[in-house]
């Protein structure tokens, strides 16, 4: 273990997120890493946000970030509050710049501690999402689970934020919905040609839904940033809700704000929870002395 890196255990609302200062190196954590540290009991994730160096203006930083199966994913809200509360406190900086599979990504922390994340502008094309079908009118497709004349889940909002996200309606309480079960079937569903993170919303007024995620190399977990930006970007597209919202996801409410210049703003906590060195190759990690 010649080669350990520092990292943070943190979450953002539940999402359980590791942050890996890769900065001042040039290998990368491997999906292997990945894996094992996602089978750790303290360690176990939703995300690791690997921190990279970048040499590109008006950039801070390079984020690379794993799924639990050790995949690759566009962007992660509830990981990039984190890595903004990892990195503001280590420097006293409030604003960060960075770049992701998904493009250029800013965020923000304000006085009370919360985090905004621009997390850009929504694609609605089919080839862009992507699905594997044209569908010209992308806030419903159609797709369903269930009996073909009773459908449990049917006819989903489809859009990607980075991410490929579909988003079911639904009119009962979304615990009562078996996403478990439904959540692996959908993921690789043949329409998906990337896989999709799976989510059920329910609408509970015009300022507010409910949202339970499955996520794309993941699994259930207690919090989806981008899944609750398309949630709320597809109400609002629907007329379902007005275009500023607040999504109750299992782990608490994150704030929504599809702007008029078409970029949706994320804002909710992030928490630290401990620190450690990782080894990026392997995975094997030791926490810091003073959580020891
Ligand atoms: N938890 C993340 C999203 C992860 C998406 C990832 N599962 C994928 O698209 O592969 C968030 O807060 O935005």
């Amino acid at each position: 273990m010649g080669s350990m890196v520092p990292f943070a255990k943190m979450n953002g609302l539940g999402n359980d997120i590791v942050v890996i200062d890769m900065r001042g190196r040039s290998d990368v954590v491997t999906p292997e890493a990945a894996i094992a540290l996602a089978s750790g009991e303290r360690t176990g994730f939703d995300q690791i946000m690997a921190i990279h160096d970048i040499d590109l203006d008006g950039v801070d930083y390079r984020i690379d970030i794993l799924n639990r199966d050790g995949s690759h994913a566009q962007a992660c809200g509830n990981g990039t509050r984190c890595v903004v509360q990892a990195l503001a406190s280590e420097t006293g900086r409030k604003s960060f710049t960075f770049r992701t599979l998904a493009g250029i990504v800013t965020a923000e922390e304000h006085e009370d501690g919360l985090i905004s994340v621009d997390m850009g502008v929504p694609e609605f094309r089919w080839d862009r999402i992507p699905l594997a079908e044209e569908f010209f009118d992308t806030t419903r497709i159609e797709l369903q689970v269930g009996p073909i004349d009773a459908p449990v889940l049917h006819s989903p909002s489809v859009m990607a934020i980075g991410n490929p996200h579909a988003i079911f309606w639904v009119k009962e309480d979304v615990w009562s919905y078996d996403l478990e079960r439904f959540g692996p079937l959908l993921e690789n569903h043949p329409i998906f040609p990337e896989r999709a993170n799976i989510s059920i919303a329910r609408v509970k007024d015009g300022q507010t839904l409910d949202l339970r995620t499955w996520e794309r190399g993941v699994g259930l977990t207690r919090a989806c940033g981008s899944a609750a930006c398309a949630a709320a970007v597809c109400a609002a597209r629907t007329d379902r809700t007005g275009r500023r919202v607040t999504v109750n996801v299992p782990g608490g409410p994150l704030h929504i704000d599809w702007r008029a210049n078409n970029h949706v703003m994320m804002t909710g906590p992030a928490e630290w929870e401990f620190s450690g060195t990782v080894d990026p190759l392997t995975g094997a990690w030791q926490a810091d002395e003073v959580d020891a």
